[in-house]
């Protein structure tokens, strides 16, 4: 006898266009919702990329939000904002999915652009409760109290200072009661570590014997409502609508998943899946195997480095292993320092380390040091420590977006006296530059490289005056300056360039603060000298180089090719830097629309019996 078929019922999602729909959804069919949200997730982020296991832990409790705040009149406020996927999802934009991070697609963060249901774009951490703050004033101040605002903060973002800055005026006053909903996993990548972690445990165990004693935000004038199972809908709700009653200040505490529901998420000890790759979503693992990363380049040497230097430590802001540093922690555990999302007590504590006369490497992502430049200016630098930073996705990272792309720390870190800027170009430009850096005293020393593969090494011809000559040509009248790994695209542009008549030396300054003044004599040497660097024009090498050589013969000629002085959107990495016209293609391109290089052409065409000035 054959099983009658349970009659399939129909999807609900896609009947969900708006929060307006969510809300007129029966209670009974929550839980098929989040079901279907999570199988939505899996789908579409292991065929693009983007932040799975976050997303899948905020299931519940996004629909919770969007079916008792009335967004966009109510402001909902998503701190870092890599788990709002959901939030799109409710918010009419399942259709966009399919593009998810890539380019003139879905960004992968809030966006202003997309939906007035978004407000804070920035993906750096712990900025929430500061925007709640001004909003909630400023609806106050305005006559619109009754726009209520919530503020959506992770355990991993309440370890960075900004957040305790804003909860020190949260609690102030109830002019501008704000809600602040706790999204607590437990993990920042990993396990989310320091006092406030402990004290997260200790409330999150509380149900029942402390519900209701004194805690941190009590103290600081915050009410406080939890712990709550972060995955019960109607419990979720409850607390928000008894939060909205309170009318006050208020923190609730929900106690989430990351990666709920996803066996690979919920198993993946490193970071439930935070942030991964075009994966195979019956496994969670990458469709395809990458080749070696800068970050892997430099977490072996690290590891070589931690042997040979007993005096060399590590810190990291809550990024152990996406800044490379999990295999010297294994090797040296009393020799680095997770301090959380806290990039500016980061630099400060390294700074404290340098004073007993150890060398810290600071490893962060290049746009997150932007938080806590003015440590590395006055607690560092001032100080004339020997503090080594590595700064990780420096220029255009790719898919995250502009507040990823690390495109300004050329700039910045130039204007840090005293301050020595490496740009390695291959591996072994990154290991040597690396050794030269933790070796240097009596000041700062930083290394940059991209989110990309560190590709084959690039031997140079010769070295000269502390510069890398890696092509000469007899008569060669153009200089192409390439930074880093973009002095591969100089050479392949002096390869094309060559095919048309017009030679190029190509030379790799190694670094990029201070200037080698001997670049100068160089392009004294050539008529036109064409600097290329992933990283803004402002306050960029190529700015700096041509100011420093002023004194160039009239007929020398400096063209910088450089990011544009904008907030470059997300995309991939390759297109993105073409489209800046730092691919061999556009620096060809440069070169020819400069007269300089038109006569180049002509007097190798025809020679004019000047002997080759070796560039060395
Ligand atoms: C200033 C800054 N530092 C580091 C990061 C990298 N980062 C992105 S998400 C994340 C962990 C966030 O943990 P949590 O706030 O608990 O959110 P969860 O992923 O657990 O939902 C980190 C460290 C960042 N976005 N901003
Ligand atoms: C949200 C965040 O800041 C990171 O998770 C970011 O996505 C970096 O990802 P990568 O480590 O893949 O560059
Ligand atoms: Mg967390």
């Amino acid at each position: 006898m054959t099983a009658t078929p349970v009659p399939r019922l129909p999807p609900i999602l896609p009947g969900i266009t708006g929060p307006a729909d969510l809300r007129e959804l029966p209670r009974e069919q929550l839980a098929g919702l989040a079901e279907e949200i999570r199988g939505f997730l899996v789908d579409r982020v292991s065929r693009t990329g983007g932040h799975l296991g976050p997303n899948l832990g905020v299931v519940e409790l996004t629909i919770a939000l969007h079916r008792v705040f009335r967004s966009p009149v109510d402001r909902i406020v998503f701190d870092t904002g890599h788990q709002a996927y959901v939030h799109k999802i409710l918010t009419g934009r399942q259709a966009g999915f399919d593009e998810l991070r890539q380019a003139h697609g879905l960004s992968g963060y809030p966006s202003r652009a997309e939906s007035d249901h978004d407000t804070a774009e920035n993906s750096h951490a712990s900025t929430a409760l500061s925007y709640a703050d001004g909003l909630a004033r400023g609806f106050a101040l305005r006559g619109q109290s009754h726009r209520r605002v919530v503020a959506v903060v992770g355990d991993g973002a309440l370890t960075g200072g900004m957040c305790w800055e804003a909860l020190n005026n949260l609690g102030a006053d109830t002019a501008a009661p704000v809600i602040v909903v706790l999204n607590d996993n437990g993990r920042s990548y990993g396990p989310t570590g320091g006092g406030l972690a402990h004290h997260l445990t200790e409330l999150r165990h509380a149900a029942g014997h402390r519900r209701g004693r004194p805690n941190l935000f009590h103290d600081l004038g915050l009410a406080y409502l939890g712990p709550v199972d972060g995955h019960d809908v109607p419990a979720v709700e409850q607390a928000l609508r008894q939060a909205i009653r309170l009318n006050c200040p208020v923190v609730v505490h929900c106690v989430t998943r990351k990666g709920k529901g996803y066996g690979p998420a919920e198993t993946d000890e490193a970071d439930c899946l935070h942030a991964v790759g075009v994966v195979d979503p019956r496994t969670g693992r990458p469709a395809a195997p990458s080749p070696p990363t800068w970050t892997s380049v430099f977490a072996e040497e690290m590891v070589d480095i931690g042997r040979r230097r007993p005096d060399v430590v590590a810190v990291t802001a809550a990024m152990l292993r996406p800044t490379g540093l999990w295999g010297f922690s294994r090797a040296f555990p009393d020799r680095v320092f997770d301090v959380g999302i806290a990039e500016q007590h980061a630099v400060t504590s390294a700074a404290g380390l340098a004073m007993t006369g150890l060398h810290p490497v600071v490893a962060v992502y290049a746009s997150f040091l932007n938080r806590a430049f003015d440590q590395l200016l006055m607690d560092v630098a001032l100080h004339r420590l020997p503090v080594t930073f590595v700064l990780d996705r420096a220029g255009i990272t790719g898919p995250d977006g502009p507040s990823h792309h690390g495109t300004w720390d050329l700039s910045l870190l130039a204007a840090v006296p005293g301050l020595r800027l490496a740009v390695p170009r291959d591996p072994t430009r990154l290991k040597d530059l690396l050794n030269i850096a933790i070796a240097t005293e009596g000041g700062p020393t930083a290394l940059r490289f991209p989110k990309a593969s560190a590709g084959p090494d690039i031997p140079a011809l010769h070295h000269v005056e502390g510069v890398d000559v890696l092509r000469t040509a007899p008569d060669a009248r153009v200089l192409l300056i390439g930074l880093g790994p973009l002095a591969g695209a100089c050479l392949e542009a002096a390869d094309l360039l060559a095919r048309r008549g017009i030679e190029a030396t190509v030379v790799d300054p190694l670094w990029a603060a201070p200037i080698n003044p001997h670049l100068s004599l160089l392009a004294a040497q050539h008529d036109l000298t064409v600097t290329v660097e992933d990283n803004i024009e402002t306050g960029g090498f190529g700015t700096r180089f041509a100011h420093q050589s002023t004194s160039l013969p009239s007929r020398s000629r400096v063209r910088t090719v450089s990011l544009p002085h904008a907030f470059v959107p997300h995309g991939p990495r390759k297109a993105l830097l073409a489209q800046a016209g730092l691919d061999a293609g556009s620096i060809v391109r440069t070169v020819l629309t400069c007269p300089e290089s038109q006569g180049a052409a002509q007097r190798t065409a025809h020679g004019n019996g000047r002997s080759l000035r070796s560039v060395r």
